[in-house]
Parts: C-alpha cells; sequence; structure tokens
C-alpha cells in the first residue's frame, strides 16, 4: 500500500490532538474526516484505521521508536505492520533494522501489549490467569455490529435489503436481533439506516435489555440511558408498547435520545434529567423493571475505544467505582416490589461489576433483593465486546 502526504499528515495531526491537547479520539477522528472533503472512502478508511491502531499501540510503537517526533512515530508503526517506509524527509533517521531489534528485545506484557503497567497489574490481580488472552483479545479490531429494529423490519428482511446495497451480513447465534458487517464500513450513509431500520450497538451490550424481560405495556426505567442505545432496544422489545423513561444527569445526551427515538418510530421513551435526588425519590417503587447501566471504566469496550487505557487513572477507577455503588443504592428504590432490576456494565473488572453487586446486597438497601443469574462477559469467549449483566428480583 503506498502511503500519500495528505492522508498520513491527517493521522499525525490527529494523533498530536489525542496525545497532546488530551481529546478522545473518536470526536478527533470525526473532525479530521470532516476537514477535508477531497478523500475518498479508502482515504477516510486509512485514516480512522491508523489513528484507532496508533493509539492502541502507543506504548509499544514509542519504545521502539527512534524519537518522540510524530512522523518517526508514524514510520515506526508502519514498519512495525511490515510494511516499508517510503524515503521521505519526515521519516529520515528511522531505521527499520534498528526498530526491528528494539522489538525483538522487548518481553514484558504491559509493553508488548502497549497498557500502563499499572493497569496490566490490576487487569492480572483481578482476572488472574484470563487477563493474559483478554488483553490480547481487546487489542484486535471490533467488528461492526448492528441491532434490528423490529418495530420496522426483521432480521432476515434486513439482511436481504442490505445485501441489494453490497453490505454483507451474517446473524450471529445466540444474538436474535444482531448482524455482524462481513467487512468494516460506513453504515451511517445507508437509507436503511436513515429508515430507522437499524442501529449500531455491539452484540454484548445487546444482551442487556433482553435480560429485562419486557413486555408490552410494562413501566420501565433506563436510569443511565445515556444517548439511549439500551432504551431503543427495551422499546422495540415492548412492541412500543408501555412506558420508559429514560434519565441521566446530561440533558445533552438524552436530546440524542429522542432524535434517535424519532428514527426509530419510538413514541413510548420519556426523557428526563436527573437534577438530584429529589427527581429519584418522586419515582420510589414505581417501576416493573429498572435499567442501572451505570457509568464504568470502559474495559470491557477498548476494542472501541483504545484511548481509554490512556485516560483512566487508578483515582479515576476508584471514583467510577463509588459513582456504581452510589447509583445501585439510592436507585435501586425506584423498582416495585416483584420487579426486575439490571445492573450492567461495559467493564471486565470484578470490582465494578460481581463485587459491587455482593456489596449492595450485604447492605440494608439490598436486603429486599435477590440475585437471579449474572454474565460475565468477556471479549475471549464470546468475540464481542467485555460486559457484565446482573439480573436482581425485589421481594414481592
Ligand atoms: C454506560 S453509559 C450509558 C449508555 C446508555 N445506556 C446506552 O445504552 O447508550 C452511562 C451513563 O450514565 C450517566 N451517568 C453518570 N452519572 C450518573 C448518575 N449519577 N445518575 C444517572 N446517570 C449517570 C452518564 O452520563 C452516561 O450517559
Amino acid at each position: 500500500m503506498k502511503l500519500h502526504t495528505s492522508t498520513v499528515n491527517g493521522v499525525v495531526t490527529a494523533i498530536d490532538e489525542i496525545f497532546k491537547n488530551n481529546k478522545y479520539a473518536d470526536k478527533v477522528i470525526e473532525r479530521t474526516l470532516k476537514s477535508n472533503p477531497k478523500w475518498g472512502s479508502r482515504d477516510r478508511g486509512f485514516i480512522a484505521e491508523s489513528v484507532y491502531d496508533m493509539v492502541r499501540w502507543w506504548k509499544l510503537i514509542n519504545a521502539v521508536s527512534p524519537s518522540s517526533d510524530t512522523f518517526h512515530l508514524f514510520g515506526t508503526y508502519w514498519l512495525l505492520q511490515g510494511k516499508i517506509l517510503p524515503e521521505w524527509r519526515e521519516f529520515k533517521g528511522i531505521n527499520p533494522e534498528v526498530v526491528e531489534r528494539k522489538y525483538k528485545k522487548i518481553t514484558d506484557r504491559a509493553t508488548l501489549q502497549s497498557i500502563p503497567d499499572w493497569l496490566d497489574k490490576m487487569g492480572e490481580d483481578l482476572l488472574g490467569s484470563k487477563w493474559d488472552a483478554e488483553i490480547i483479545t481487546l487489542n484486535t479490531q471490533a467488528d461492526v455490529v448492528l441491532r434490528v429494529n423490529t418495530l420496522k423490519i426483521t432480521r432476515e428482511d434486513l439482511m436481504n435489503r442490505l445485501a441489494k446495497d453490497g453490505v454483507e451480513t451474517y446473524a450471529p447465534k445466540g444474538y436474535k436481533d444482531a448482524l455482524v458487517l462481513g467487512q468494516r464500513q460506513n453504515v451511517f450513509k445507508n437509507p436503511a439506516f436513515k429508515e430507522g431500520l437499524f442501529e449500531v450497538q455491539d452484540a454484548s451490550s445487546q444482551l442487556v435489555a433482553q435480560a429485562l424481560e419486557v413486555e408490552p405495556g410494562m413501566r420501565v426505567i433506563d436510569a443511565c440511558a445515556g444517548a439511549g442505545g439500551k432504551a431503543l432496544h427495551l422499546a422495540s422489545l415492548m412492541e412500543n408498547k408501555g412506558r420508559i423513561i429514560a434519565m441521566d444527569t446530561e440533558a445533552w445526551k438524552l436530546q440524542n435520545t429522542k432524535l434517535r427515538a424519532r428514527r426509530n418510530g419510538i413514541s413510548i421513551i420519556e426523557p428526563r434529567v436527573i437534577e438530584g435526588n429529589k427527581t429519584i425519590k418522586r419515582l420510589k417503587a414505581s417501576a416493573d423493571r429498572l435499567l442501572l447501566d451505570v457509568p464504568c471504566t470502559g474495559l470491557g469496550v477498548l476494542r472501541r475505544n483504545p484511548d481509554t487505557k490512556w485516560k483512566i487513572t487508578p483515582e479515576s477507577v476508584q471514583k467510577v467505582q463509588d459513582i456504581q455503588q452510589e447509583i445501585i443504592q439510592s436507585y435501586s428504590a425506584m423498582l416495585k416490589p416483584g420487579g426486575i432490576m439490571v445492573y450492567a456494565t461495559c467493564s471486565i473488572l470484578p470490582s465494578e461489576n460481581q463485587d459491587q453487586v455482593e456489596k449492595f446486597l450485604g447492605s440494608p438497601n439490598g436486603s429486599q433483593f435477590e440475585l437471579i443469574e449474572d454474565s460475565k462477559v468477556l471479549a475471549q469467549e464470546s468475540g464481542f465486546d467485555g460486559f457484565y449483566i446482573a439480573k436482581l428480583r425485589r421481594r414481592g
């Protein structure tokens, strides 16, 4: 593959934005791609993939690069992929043999798998022998997964319709509304997306709404609804009958939920901003089903957001765990006796998952609850994102 100055410059500028100005990779990529309308789809694919890959392998690349100059880092990344570097002025000073020699000398997992030392240690402490394979899997590129909006179309019909547009998909076993793309591509431009026939949502994430066992006509609260990925799924499962209160502390995210609901043909989602304890107290014992899709470290979705590992710190992990416990302690009161609550994270750390549920169950607020079942979804076993889903019942 031939390198072009314009796209390599795009990658280098984006990398500087992410690491020097501490910006989020997905937002930087979005802005970079918008900045040059002349780039075709291959150029865009090259930029997005190279930026994500460089972020993913940042520590390893830095360990073998001749300097911290961003062109040197790009050149080193290129060589590490087994590619040949053109003789550009920017790449002067990179010796492929030296890069290879340095690479071969690295033996420690944290550098080879490109993660901070503290995180590697924490992963091993918490996941034991499963950590090795998990971090390898989390360093691979994720599949693009669609969730069929069954309010508007069946999975089979959507599959056929996309195939007519040249978008090949397959239906993974065990995920009844999911379709996986055969090849990565931008599906947001497809007319079927604009008609609300599908959303992009990982297969593991699709298990969360299903665990709630909702039925049409129920009163459901999604207490950390964000941009509404799971609220939309719940509405489809409820055949758009009943009521879903979609709550979050961030009003702008709920605004997004509203727009997406309209595209999906959904009318039962009612966004509600959490302004404090009062908002929660007003809804005491009012929900047949309660979803707590709590904020988390995102360590189960590193394949999609590789910059997470450079942004989190031991302090931020502790802080998010405190918020998770606060949420389950106070929000669980919104569930009716006899109702079902799901506590979920996109993390693989037991300290954010089963430990939190155990702590809750052992506390006075949790004494009316019982654990029905929980699943600890690891990326290495499922092939999709890492998730935790606990289903609890409030005794009647
Ligand atoms: C994992 S995300 C939710 C993703 C969303 N359910 C979806 O499927 O698209 C967690 C959400 O919790 C929200 N959040 C953070 N602190 C909160 C709190 N104290 N109460 C409710 N929501 C909170 C965040 O704004 C974020 O949108």
